[in-house]
């Protein structure tokens, strides 16, 4: 069986499987029937060995010996039925004890019945006369039945014996034949699990041989994918490469075709070639004229070399006599020069003023919503403005106050005021149209003379924002605000200082081409509580000490332990501005939230000297932001014993100011005796060589414009006009040749 499997296995895997499956489950059918002993031989076995035959219980009055049912015994044809009622009593226990018997019969050998005697009758004494004979005869029948029952029973008995005789032999054999049987049966079982482990063996065989088979059938599986995708790539490329020949046909074709073009050009430009060469002997020809020009030009060229340096040394000798000319027009415009300027109206004005007017309420300009109503603003700003007019449109040099009062009859009555400066600016003024005016000032000073701008005014003014600027002054109050970039166009707010030391090094540069080399140094101080502080040095205000010293002999004013920066540049210097700013010290008054309380001196040193002419000059450019020019009661300082002494200082340093100018004046005036009071400040004693006839001073009055200020206003317009009408000499520039 197991060699039917393995060629079955060759020729289809899978279904021999199956089929040898189902045959080793019918064979496992076959050994389990073969290990069931035969039923029927068991039967008799077990009734053979285990107990002796007998009648069945189940048929009391059966005469089958063998007990094998209820039907006709094969052994015994069995008496025929009775065909006589029996008597009562015999019957009965005759019966019994025939069944007793024949059960004892079929375990031991077959005895001769013993014949009982009859049995008494018992009412043979009752029994009428008439009826004995008849029963005797009864009687013996049915002894003779029992006798022929009795020796047929011991016929049967014997047949029965030779039949289980019989049956015992057949047993034996039956025995025998399953004996037999069984070792069969064994050598069957043997054979089986011989088959079934060749099985198992065959089927482990087929899983390995299923199981390289799939390996194979997975390997051919990728190999042909990527036989397809080669073959895929191949296409492509087939495709690519067919692409490419079609275009190489193209550019063949369209080769062929230009060198045909080619050919037909080249033909023309045989033609033109012969042209050119034409051509270029005449250019040859024209070179050579050329060449005979061009030493002609290099002697031209050299002429107007001489030219040019004789031009540029009258340049040079027309730059001095411009300075001349410059400077003697700014001498003829007086030493003293007086700007005045008259700032807007800012909206915290009219904030100011409206709440003031109306008893502490901002109500009144704003829409409800808190921001300005645009009307309503320009209405108030109408309001809060003073009577200011600016009547000389053409020169821009007068300025006219105005005030209505009621006199003590209650007439009305009209003041008006009208001063008279060298500049007039309206309040719409830029800070670049205000420098233009000064701008030729801070140019003298490369030039060697001392020049001083100061800002008098009163707080609020505009005194800084003229000077420093807005946005210098607004980025200043973080001391390490630093401001690098130039002034641009963007700067409009940009001030006076910024701008003249940027002039000054614009100028220096400029005359660099001219010989001129000039090296400059600043310094920036406060006079605070008549107290010097430096505002580029690193110790505590108010601490040091120090001195302010004049060298009689070069006009060179100095002050001890001060911090001299030599400057580079003007972006070197707007830095150093925004280091000072920050340093400044600031303190609130009623007037001005920002107020500068002291006196700010920015000086710059410039030292120039001439290779190609000799000279060298010294000048000295001094910026002056004074502190605010309000009076005591104005200041609200009254009743603050630190702002009452810083106003008292401020106004006395002013009012040294005002006297020094006066002096000078009256000394100008032929009284030149007269003593001037520089002394008398700290400011006056340090401006002393810049305020001294040797300099050239210019004051701009800083005016505000406010109806509320009209007062204030009116005093700085006196005191500047005093200043204006003031001559201090002539200035002098400080030059020398180098020896
Ligand atoms: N010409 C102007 N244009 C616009 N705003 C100005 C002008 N002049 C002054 N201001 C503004 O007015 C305010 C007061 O000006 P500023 O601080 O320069 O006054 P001040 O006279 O220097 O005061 P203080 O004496 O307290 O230093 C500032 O907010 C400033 O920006």
């Amino acid at each position: 069986m197991a060699g039917s499997s393995t060629t079955s296995v060759a020729s289809g895997v899978t279904t021999r499987t199956n089929s040898l499956k189902r045959k080793a489950a019918t064979q496992e059918n076959i050994g389990a029937e073969l290990q069931q002993p035969p039923r029927k031989l068991a039967a008799i076995a077990e009734a053979d060995t285990n107990q002796p035959l007998r009648p069945s219980k189940t048929a009391p009055n059966s005469t089958n010996l063998n007990g094998a049912g209820t039907g006709p015994s094969k052994l015994g044809r069995g008496p025929p039925p009775l065909t006589k009622p029996r008597a009562p009593t015999l019957s009965t226990s005759t019966s019994t004890n025939a069944v007793r018997r024949t059960t004892r019969a079929t375990s031991a050998p077959p005895k001769t019945a013993p014949v009982r005697p009859p049995a008494r009758p018992m009412s043979r004494t009752t029994t009428r006369p008439g009826t004995s004979t008849a029963n005797d005869e009864r009687f013996d029948s049915i002894q003779q039945q029992i006798a022929r029952i009795e020796a047929a029973r011991a016929a049967d008995a014997a047949r029965l014996d030779a039949e289980l005789a019989q049956e015992r032999a057949k047993r034996s054999d039956l025995q025998a034949s399953h004996e037999a049987l069984s070792r069969e049966l064994t050598n069957a079982k043997t054979q089986e699990i011989a088959q079934r482990q060749e099985l198992f063996i065959a089927s482990d065989e087929l899983n390995n041989l299923r199981q390289r088979h799939e390996r194979e059938i997975s390997e051919l599986q990728a190999d042909l994918r990527r036989k397809d995708r080669e073959l895929r790539e191949l296409n492509e490329d087939l495709r690519i490469c067919q692409a490419d020949l079609e275009r190489e046909r193209d550019t063949v074709k369209s080769l062929k075709a230009t060198i045909a073009q080619q050919a037909t050009s080249q033909l023309s430009l045989t033609a033109q070639l012969g042209a050119l060469q034409a051509e270029k002997a005449a250019v040859q020809a024209e070179f050579d004229r050329t060449c005979g020009t061009k030493a002609d030009l290099a002697i031209q060229l050299e002429r107007a070399h001489k030219r040019i340096a004789d031009l540029e040394r009258e340049a040079r000798e027309g730059e001095s006599v411009r300075r001349k000319l410059h400077n003697m027009v700014q001498e003829l415009k007086g030493n003293i020069r007086v700007f005045v300027r008259v700032r807007p109206v800012l909206r915290s004005d009219i904030i100011t003023t409206t709440f003031n007017l109306s008893g502490g309420s901002f109500g009144a300009i704003t829409d409800g919503t808190g921001s300005p109503d645009p009307e309503e603003e320009a209405r108030m700003r109408e309001e809060a403005m003073a009577p200011i007019a600016f009547p000389d449109k053409m020169d821009h040099r007068e300025i006219v106050l105005r005030a209505s009062s009621e006199s003590a009859t209650g007439q009305e009555r009209k003041d008006e005021w009208q001063f008279t400066f060298d500049r007039v600016f309206e309040p719409h003024s830029t800070q670049a149209e205000v420098f233009e005016e000064i701008s030729q000032l801070a140019q003298s000073c490369t030039d060697g003379y001392n020049v001083c701008v100061f800002a008098y005014g009163q707080t609020g003014s505009g005194k800084s924002f003229t000077m420093e600027g807005g946005s210098v002054r607004s980025s200043s109050s973080t001391a390490n605000h630093v401001v690098t970039q130039p002034i641009g166009q963007s700067d409009v707010t940009a001030g006076m200082i910024p701008r003249a030391v940027e002039q000054v090094f614009r100028v220096a540069d400029d005359l660099r081409s001219k010989g001129w080399q000039y090296k400059m140094e600043g310094q920036f101080l406060e006079i605070y509580n008549e107290t010097i502080n430096d505002l580029l040095g690193k110790g505590e205000f108010d601490k040091k000490k120090h001195e302010i010293k004049h060298d009689p002999k070069t006009g060179r004013t100095t002050v001890t332990d001060v911090n001299v920066v030599p400057l580079a540049s003007a972006t070197q210097v707007r830095t150093l501005l925004a280091v000072a700013q920050g340093r400044r010290t600031v303190a609130a008054t009623l007037m001005n939230e920002r107020s500068s309380r002291s006196h700010s001196v920015f000086t710059l040193r410039i030292r120039g000297e001439n290779a190609l002419t000799g000279e060298s000059c010294e000048g000295s450019l001094n910026l002056v932001d004074l502190a605010g020019s309000e009076r005591l009661e104005k200041s609200g300082a009254a009743g603050d014993r630190e702002r009452l002494k810083e106003t008292q200082n401020i106004n006395k340093s002013l009012s040294a100011l005002g006297d020094v100018i006066a002096a000078l004046g009256e000394k100008g005036e032929g009284k030149s005796d007269k003593h001037i009071p520089y002394r008398n400040s700290k400011l006056t004693y340090l401006l002393q060589n810049s305020l001294s006839g040797n300099s050239k001073t210019l004051m701009f009055l800083n005016l505000s414009p406010l109806a509320t200020h009209l007062h204030e206003s009116l005093c700085s317009l006196r005191f500047a006009t005093k200043v204006n009408n003031t001559t201090i000499g002539t200035a002098k520039k400080q030059t020398k040749h180098i020896p």
